[in-house]
């Protein structure tokens, strides 16, 4: 017959060894002090892959079966991990330089030249005249890139780009170009998006037969453009570039799905508003300048790294915020250009550059990633 023991008796001996590993824990944290402050000294990396490879094969050598061996690698690098983390704390805790400047407030000192995407009547252009609320010189751009170009040679203080929808998700291009230019984000917006239907001044809603939009604005209204068997559905090139073509051709049959703002920028009639079916429908915008600054109290940032290709390299990139008890807000991936199946992750997460627990978190993340950058430290909508 098996012995019962006693369940006290056991919980008594895991409470005598647990007693020891944090002391021994202890022990060696207080070490992991004398590191850091030798590396601070010679400016050697806190991680050395090398020597933690080394130290989980000898630690996993020395248990004596599978499950142990196992238990062992996953507990020593997560002590490791921490030993890490502490030695970033300690590196982070003195006085440095923060990455971008802070600033009281947008430059006005001047009158502010900000670039548009797309062209007149565009919800791009409602989301920079709602963010700058002032007097400003505007002009457009008709791409992505060249928003970035003109930001760059300093043609213009500040650009204005759609990010993200709610129905249809990150705007894969904006991500590949915020790692191609060297700008960064100061501030974001977000429009509500209601589509209506425009077509010219004398135009009734049954003399519409051609409706041209850009394809996610003909996606969100697929249900009205089913529902109205005479309309067949054209693609174009934004909402409010289709309403300039409607108006430009002066054919009673277009139609075109834009804004009503568009409709009043091009002299057109709102055959029928709110044609989107979804009705949270909204698209937020990033504001762009070539200015390495934040703005006083901004309380979200921007981060891209890359990483190795092997397992839990993700989730030990990511502990640095459940560490630093910092809350991530978002995470978008993209292919890396000639790596096969490699990716560049993109992170939002709440905070601002001069909090001690995001020095504290960027340090561990750029040491321990590959292509480290902040695109922006900026005030969350
Ligand atoms: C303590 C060190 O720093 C890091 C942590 C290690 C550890 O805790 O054992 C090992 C290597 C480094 O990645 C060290 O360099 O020895």
């Amino acid at each position: 017959m098996v012995k019962m023991i006693d369940l006290q008796q056991s919980r008594n001996e895991i409470d005598r060894i647990d007693k020891q590993i944090v002391s021994l824990f202890e022990e060696r944290m207080e070490i992991a002090k004398d590191v850091a402050a030798y590396k601070i000294k010679t400016g050697k990396k806190v991680l050395d892959k090398e020597r933690e490879n080394e130290k989980l094969r000898v630690l996993q050598a020395m248990a004596s079966n599978d499950f142990n061996k196992h238990g062992i690698t996953e507990l020593f690098t997560q002590i490791m991990s921490m030993s890490r983390k502490y030695q970033y704390g300690l590196m982070s805790a003195g006085e440095q330089e923060l990455p971008l400047k802070e600033i009281e407030s947008l430059h006005r000192d001047k009158k502010m030249k900000v670039v548009c995407f797309g062209v007149k009547g565009s919800y791009t252009e409602q989301a920079m005249e709602e963010y700058f609320n002032t007097d400003i010189e505007c002009f457009y751009a008709p791409t992505f890139k060249e928003i970035m170009e003109v930001i760059k040679i300093g043609e213009a203080d500040y650009g204005v780009l759609p990010i993200e929808n709610t129905s249809t998700g990150g705007i894969a291009d904006i991500y590949d170009l915020l790692v191609e230019y060297d700008n960064y984000i100061i501030g974001e917006h977000v429009v509500k998006v209601q589509q209506a239907l425009l077509g010219l001044p004398e135009a009734k809603l049954e003399d519409i037969k051609k409706v041209y939009s850009h394809p996610q604005a003909l996606m969100q209204c697929s249900k009205f453009l089913e529902s109205h068997h005479h309309m067949s559905p054209i693609e174009w090139l934004s909402t409010s570039d289709s309403a300039k073509k409607v108006q430009e051709d002066q054919d009673i049959t277009q139609g075109a799905i834009a804004s009503v703002r568009a409709a009043k920028c091009y002299k057109l009639k709102v055959l029928k508003e709110s044609i989107n079916h979804e009705n949270t429908n909204s698209t937020r915008f990033i504001i762009i300048t070539k200015k390495k600054e934040f703005i006083k109290n901004a309380n979200k940032i921007s981060i891209c790294f890359e990483l190795p290709h092997e397992s839990g390299s993700l989730y030990n990139m990511l502990s640095h915020f459940i560490y630093n008890n910092l809350n991530m807000t978002k995470i978008e991936s993209r292919p890396l250009e000639g790596h096969a199946f490699e990716y560049r992750f993109f992170v939002d997460f709440t905070g601002n550059l001069k909090e001690p627990s995001v020095k504290n978190a960027l340090l561990g993340i750029q040491e321990e990633a590959i292509g480290f950058r902040i695109l922006g430290n900026y005030h969350m909508v």
